[in-house]
């Protein structure tokens, strides 16, 4: 049975990689961002990212699937915005050349970065070897200055075996405590940039971002907390993804007293995860909304290797083996084991008392 050891490795190094890119956009004024058909946003540094991703999954396991957030369509009817993302991925490797050849060396040309983009395309489903791939989370925070993850998971059979996070701008002490501005006017200066990785069984860990070979991992815990209303929970900035009135309603049913932390993306699993917060909650703004499996895999994942718990708000355990989508779940409650009943009983009682 594979121990999953150079499946994590790659994953981590190809996030990495990722990461040597979306910093550098990251702090340019022009993020090149362009609206998609559901009117969300993509940069030059989503596209770029998922490149760079897939070739190497591709170099390194060649007959897995990528389940990635971005296609290549637009691309090709924008020249120039293709030709933009090519002078940034062409250039984008790490420092250490075994590292990098581990990961494929240099994408070829303009042509080879799409095509790489576009095998992001599978259907997902529960059989098989696929990798779920979110080049940046949050590319809403992204762009506002806040926090913004990499994210890569890979499903075998439809279960999260591996999950890699790769977060620039959360520090790297991992018992730094969020406070309510954790998420705002965030940096990738020094003393920030975390890299998150689990595989199943056998925990989660975490080491400070670098460039070339992987720093030395340190063991991951969620915090132990007696008493909920010491809690510190976090939510989406965005009111748009996930419910602010209910969450707050929830809270103050548990007796949670401090005030929630707003942060985007997966930052918000890798936080609680090391014990920096406790709960996360993602309460459904809409009836029809479905999580994006790439939202969510590696996070599940690596909370629950901490010590966490994650349900959806009826209390079942997220079904990623049922496509691109979380259509069998509505929406994320993530806590620690010993409280996440709790949680789930508050969730199910404000809820319920809206039904009607
Ligand atoms: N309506 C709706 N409901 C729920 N979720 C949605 C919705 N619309 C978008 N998204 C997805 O939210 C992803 C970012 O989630 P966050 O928790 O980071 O939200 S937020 O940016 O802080 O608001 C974001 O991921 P990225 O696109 O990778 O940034 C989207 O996939
Ligand atoms: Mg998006
Ligand atoms: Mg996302
Ligand atoms: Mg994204």
């Amino acid at each position: 049975m594979s121990d999953y050891s150079s499946e994590l490795h790659i994953a981590l190094l190809a996030v990495q990689r990722a990461v040597i890119l979306t910093k550098r956009v990251f702090n340019e004024k022009a993020k090149g961002t362009v609206s998609k058909d559901d009117k969300s946003p993509v940069t030059i540094g989503d596209f770029g990212a998922q490149a760079l991703i897939i070739k190497a999954i591709k170099h390194a396991f060649p007959k897995d699937e990528v389940v990635g957030e971005e296609e290549a369509n637009t691309l090709r009817e924008n020249k120039a915005l293709s030709n933009q993302i090519w002078e940034l991925v062409k250039g984008t490797k790490l420092d250490e050349p075994s590292s990098d050849a581990a990961l494929g060396g240099e994408l070829e040309s303009e042509e080879d970065m799409l095509k790489a983009i576009d095998q992001g395309n599978s259907k997902g489903g529960n059989k098989g070897r696929i990798w779920a791939l979110d080049p940046i989370d949050g590319t809403k925070g992204f762009l506002r200055g806040g926090q913004y993850a990499v994210c890569l998971a890979l499903m075998v059979d439809g279960q999260v075996k591996v999950g890699v996070l790769g977060c620039p701008n959360l520090p790297v002490d991992d018992k730094e405590p969020l406070d309510a501005k954790s998420g705002e006017d965030a940096s990738d200066g020094p003393g920030r940039g975390v890299l998150i990785g689990a595989v199943e069984g056998q925990g989660a860990t975490s080491r400070p971002l670098g460039t070339g070979t992987l720093q030395n991992p340190s063991a991951i815990s969620m915090r132990p907390i007696q008493d909920l209303k010491d809690a510190t929970f976090c939510e989406s900035v965005e009111a748009g993804h996930s419910s602010h009135d209910d969450q707050a309603e929830i809270a103050k049913k548990l007796g949670i007293t401090k005030p929630s932390v707003r942060m985007d993306s997966q930052a918000k699993y890798a936080s609680i995860a090391r014990g920096a917060g406790d709960v996360y909650l993602r309460l459904p703004t809409s009836k029809t909304y479905e999580e994006k499996i790439w939202d969510h895999a590696a996070g599940d994942l690596i909370v629950r290797e901490a010590g966490g718990e994650v349900t959806d708000v009826h209390g079942n355990r997220l079904d990623f083996g049922v496509g691109r989508t979380l259509k069998n779940n509505k929406g994320v409650v993530a806590a620690p084991k010993a409280s996440h009943n709790e949680v789930v009983e508050a969730v199910k009682a404000v809820l319920g008392s809206k039904a009607s």
